[in-house]
């Protein structure tokens, strides 16, 4: 993480009560699990909310360009609609946000901030919600549960959301398993990257997705590591973004040859993620692979070794109101 200095606005401090909430990002899909899989990553963003006279949102950090500081930011506008659920009224609220996930890269940035705010909003009227009521907000919000799911539940979340309902079954990988990102130095908005998906499928293409997505969470469940590189294989999404990310198909062709136990693209992309054994000793020459392959194409890519979360988002009480949010995460990072 790359922390800002001092001198990030006031002290929180005014005698009313905050609450803090860390939120792991996420990968959705997996590959073939289109909607369905999430799994929490060890890369966060905090959120501090307290109920104010006047409305003020602050972002800190680099990965905040763009999000806006008045009432139509998405932390705002979820936690309104936390306290109209509970039937309280809180129209001004002073709220505080830093995050290390970049923003529409296909690390989960706008789920982070919706299960953020739900979490924050709801830990500042006494958690009126229950965690299911959040699940269903945040699923019914994002449109899809995958991402939320496990920036909720933490671990990896295997979910629907049929329109009306969500249901979900987490499950924590073994330690051994590690994440390799490749981020490209551009945007690709989920909007966008879901407009390029047809509207229908051939039945041989759904088929090869259920058995995929189905063998992908039983090698989880099981720990059979070496099913991944077979059941990460996806027909229904990553063939139609493909042209979206410059050097995608080479690599999800070519990962597993230098070391990859199995890729995907990360979400809707254009970050693509491979999972790795920690035992194999293969990490480097697999971080060369993505971003050669991916200069090859053009594409500047920043690389991230990361885990597998376990904890969901988190309610952090050891946070003190006196000091600042960048002040509190620095000694977190410290302890
Ligand atoms: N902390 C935040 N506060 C407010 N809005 C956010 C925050 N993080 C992300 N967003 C919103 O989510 C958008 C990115 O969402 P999306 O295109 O789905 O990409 P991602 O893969 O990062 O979730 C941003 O452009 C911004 O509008
Ligand atoms: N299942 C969704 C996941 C989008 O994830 P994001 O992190 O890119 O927002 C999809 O593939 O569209």
């Amino acid at each position: 993480m790359s922390l800002p200095g001092n001198g990030n606005g006031p002290a929180a401090g005014d005698g009313r009560r905050k609450v803090y909430v860390k939120v792991p990002a996420s990968t959705a899909n997996l590959g073939p699990g289109f909607d369905a899989l999430g799994m929490a990553l060890n890369l966060y963003a905090w959120i501090e909310m307290g109920i104010a006279d006047r409305t003020e949102i602050r972002l800190y950090g680099d990965q905040m360009e763009g999000v806006p500081t008045d009432k139509s930011n998405l932390v705002y506008k979820v936690a309104q609609q936390v306290f109209e659920k509970a039937g309280v009224s809180h129209p001004e609220l002073d709220i505080a946000m830093y995050s290390d996930i970049p923003l529409t890269r296909g690390l989960g940035s706008s789920a982070s901030a919706i299960v953020g705010a739900l979490v924050a909003a709801n830990a500042l009227i006494g958690s009126a919600l229950s965690d299911y009521e959040l699940f269903q907000m945040a699923s019914a919000l994002e449109k899809h549960p995958d991402n939320v799911g496990a920036s909720l539940f933490g671990g990896l979340t295997v979910a629907f959301w049929d329109g009306t309902r969500a249901e979900h079954i987490r499950v924590v990988p073994e330690d051994r398993l590690e994440v390799l990102v490749a981020i490209p130095r551009f945007q690709l908005a989920t909007e966008k990257a879901r407009n390029v998906l047809p509207a229908e499928v051939p039945m041989k293409d759904a088929v090869f997705n259920i058995g995929h997505a189905s063998l992908l969470v039983a090698a989880f469940c099981t720990g059979r590591y070496d099913q991944i590189r077979h059941a990460m294989k996806d027909a229904l999404h990553q063939p139609y973004r493909a042209p979206l990310v410059p050097g995608m198909s080479d690599i999800l062709e070519q990962a597993e040859v230098h070391g990859a136990l199995g890729i995907a693209l990360s979400g809707a992309g254009p970050t693509l993620l491979a999972l790795l054994d920690r035992e194999s000793g293969r990490g480097a020459e697999l971080e060369r692979f993505l971003t050669d392959t991916l200069k090859l194409h053009g594409i500047e890519a920043d690389t991230m070794r990361l885990k597998p979360c376990a904890e969901g988002a988190t309610v952090l009480t050891h946070f003190d109101p006196h000091v600042t949010l960048i002040d509190n995460i620095k000694g977190e990072v410290r302890a």
